[in-house]
């Protein structure tokens, strides 16, 4: 047993009520976040910032009550230190203003060790994290999977048709793989730094699976994923892996999902009974309330009673199916998480 519910219910292990934390949770529909954002100057300048960085951090444990919190950084910051120039361009998002199209553009990119040690940063917000969190509180490290960091890294930006990339897994696969190979290398090494500074668990955001077709998706995203879960629970068995690849559902129906991790996100697409009848005997199932339901606390009442009943005998976390959205009140995402203690309370 542990001090914390939130590692207990990873491994499956029973716990006084099931608990919940919310993807992309420290963020700008607190007030208190857009204070400090303000503050800190752009987006990357608050992740660059360890002291401002930890207390974004700790603000939705404080304020909204989940039982974990998770690193405030981005996904991008592992290209940005491989070499790629990043920008957060206001109404566009991410934008990387020398994408790889090419073997060289790759090669010219820093990696292994030497681009996991320059995220000192993060490491430095981990420790202050680490030193002011509540015991009974866990902590949760995360990355990009090498497949999602790949698409931005392609494209240049967020896409809706992934145009680049696709073409380039169908007309130059080993570069496409290339690029994964040294993507999963500096990740592998990312979080094992995350765990060495500490961090309780690690979840890797497969935010874009489902842009890859079914046939594919194994041999160019849930393997390197897997393989990542598979160098970290070798080292570190006591430290929950939680792979989270958002739009598979059609994996889940077929049961086909593989790999030594413990915990299965569930996105907001995937009904959570499939998931338990597919999966939730060989790992603990994390979500997956459709965000845009905290637009309304009828609905999330609804979804949330639901999920209780469903998931009354354990191995659940409760989360959304994926990141909650800027304009949510506050007061709604504060009722979601008292909600799942309550209607969890064994
Ligand atoms: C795809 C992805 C990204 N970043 C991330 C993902 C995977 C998760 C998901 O699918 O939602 C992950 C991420 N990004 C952020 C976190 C912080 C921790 C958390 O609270 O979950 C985490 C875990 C902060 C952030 N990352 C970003 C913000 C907003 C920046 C701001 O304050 O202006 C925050 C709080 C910026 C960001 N970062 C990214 C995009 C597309 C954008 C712009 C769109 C947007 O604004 O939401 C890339």
């Amino acid at each position: 047993m542990s001090d914390k519910i939130f590692i207990d219910a990873c491994f499956g292990r029973p716990t006084p009520y099931t608990p919940v934390w919310m993807m992309r949770q420290a963020g700008r529909y607190l007030p208190e976040y857009r204070k400090v954002r303000e503050k800190a100057g752009t987006f990357l300048d608050l992740c660059h910032n360890p002291e401002l960085a930890a207390e974004v951090t700790l603000q939705p444990v404080d304020i909204v009550g989940v039982d974990a919190a998770i690193l405030f950084s981005d996904i991008l910051v592992v290209p940005n230190e491989m070499g790629m120039k990043l920008d957060f361009v206001a109404g566009e998002g991410p934008v990387f203003a020398d994408p790889i199209r090419s073997r060289e553009d790759l090669d010219r990119l820093i990696g292994g060790k030497e681009a996991a040690e320059k995220l000192t940063y993060v490491y430095e917000t981990i420790k202050i994290v680490r030193e002011r969190l509540a015991d009974d509180k866990a902590f949760i490290g995360f990355a990009g999977a090498p497949w999602t960091l790949a698409t931005y890294m392609i494209e240049g930006q967020g896409t809706k048709t992934y145009t680049l990339c696709k073409k380039m897994m169908y007309t130059d696969p080993e570069l496409l793989h290339a690029i994964l190979r040294k993507v999963t290398d500096v990740v592998k090494l990312y979080l094992e730094k995350q765990i060495e500074s500490g961090v309780d668990a690690v979840q890797i955001f497969d935010s874009w699976a489902s842009a890859i077709e079914p046939s594919k998706y194994d041999e160019f995203s849930w393997k390197y994923m897997v393989e990542i879960a598979k160098y970290l629970k070798e080292k570190y068995p006591h430290i929950p892996v939680i792979l989270f690849p958002k739009g598979i559902a059609s994996f889940v129906e077929r049961g086909w999902v593989y790999g030594n991790f413990d915990v299965f996100g569930v996105d907001w697409g995937t009904p959570m009974a499939l998931a338990k009848e597919k999966l939730g005997e060989r790992y603990v199932l994390q979500g997956n309330m459709e965000p845009c339901r905290l637009y309304s606390k009828e609905a999330t009442k609804e979804c949330v009673s639901s999920l209780a009943e469903l998931m009354k005998d354990g191995r659940h976390i409760f989360n959304l199916g994926h990141g909650i959205l800027p304009d949510v009140p506050v007061e709604n995402a504060k009722y979601f998480v008292s909600l799942c203690k309550e209607l969890s309370r064994r």
